[in-house]
């Protein structure tokens, strides 16, 4: 069953197109994260599925209705402040305490489990992005509700924290949960069960990792010094700087062996999420169609 369904959504500002035709469903029980680069229109996209937004035309559904006021379904995390900054971190967690039916006391462990209990009585004017960040999962991620809709999630965090987020994620998960996020980072890939591509305002791929991994060409690379080896070489004229040397993809149907590619430029044994998030974000709209 899908949860949310976004039907030729469009969404453009004064002139500006930011979204248009995006088509994107998102199944009971799954993980689903929205992938792409920033400005690319990410949180347009969360702020009409969870109502605050008009499209433009199109339209968008939860659970098969109007998004509009679904907090008896749907945990919030967007980028408009969820925190009031003149409170206490404790008091933020107390006010939500009260107001919210579907709150509950693991507030309290979440807090725990990403390091902020030792910050609970600062103001939250006082706090770091990353610790308001973890205040705002605490309080999103608290709320027992079907659907989580996380907008950037791990933005702001480090690496151990973007870890425990992830493990609380997969908790709500197999708790039969439905969470759609969205990231910049190609890390949060591999909390997905299924990802989707953003690029040019449009979805322009949706898979499991597996699939994408599948259709990803064959990567090669060369020192960062040697950049200019790669430009007879690269799809779409793509370059990009992963793991301390620079990238590219090669076309479809180039010769398999090292022999074909210029000195010296190496084929790369085993492709990453960085690969992946380059090539559906950067190189499929710079192809014919735009999509994979
Ligand atoms: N209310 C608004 N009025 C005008 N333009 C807007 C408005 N909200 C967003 N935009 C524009 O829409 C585009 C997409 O912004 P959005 O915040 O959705 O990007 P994003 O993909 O979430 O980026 P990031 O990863 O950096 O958070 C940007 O060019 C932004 O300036």
């Amino acid at each position: 069953m899908s949860v949310v369904e976004t039907d030729a959504l469009a969404k453009s500002f004064a002139d500006e197109s930011i979204l248009r035709d995006v088509e994107l469903s998102v199944e009971e029980g799954e993980v689903l994260a929205v992938m792409g680069p920033n400005g690319v229109g990410k949180s347009v996209l969360f702020s009409a599925i969870a109502g605050s937004t008009r499209p433009s035309s199109g339209s968008v559904s939860v659970f098969g209705t109007d998004p509009t006021d679904r907090s008896d379904t749907t945990s919030f995390l967007l980028q408009d402040a969820l925190c009031s900054d003149r409170l206490t971190g404790r008091e933020n967690l107390r006010y939500f305490d009260q107001l919210h039916p579907a709150f509950t006391d693991e507030a309290w462990s979440i807090v725990d489990r990403l390091g902020l209990t030792d910050d609970l009585d600062k103001r939250v004017e006082d706090y770091s992005g990353g610790m308001t960040r973890k205040l705002e999962l605490a309080i999103a991620l608290a709320i027992d509700v079907p659907l989580y809709l996380l907008d950037e999630p791990t933005a702001a965090l480090d690496l151990s924290t973007i870890q425990e987020v992830h493990q609380l994620v997969r908790e709500r998960r197999d708790a039969g949960r439905t969470i759609l996020l969205s990231s910049h980072q190609p890390m949060d890939a591999d909390l997905a069960d299924r990802l989707a591509f953003v690029a040019d305002g449009q979805v322009v791929a949706t898979d499991s990792p597996e699939e994408l991994f599948e259709a990803v060409p064959q990567v090669c690379q060369t020192r960062l010094s040697s950049v200019s080896a790669l430009e007879d070489v690269a799809l779409a004229g793509v370059t990009y700087p992963a793991d301390g040397a620079v990238r590219c993809f090669r076309p479809p149907g180039s010769p398999s062996d090292e022999a074909s590619l210029p000195d010296p430029v190496a084929l790369v044994d085993r492709t990453t999420y960085t690969d992946l998030f380059t090539y559906y974000t950067r190189v499929v709209p710079a192809m014919d169609g735009g999509t994979a």
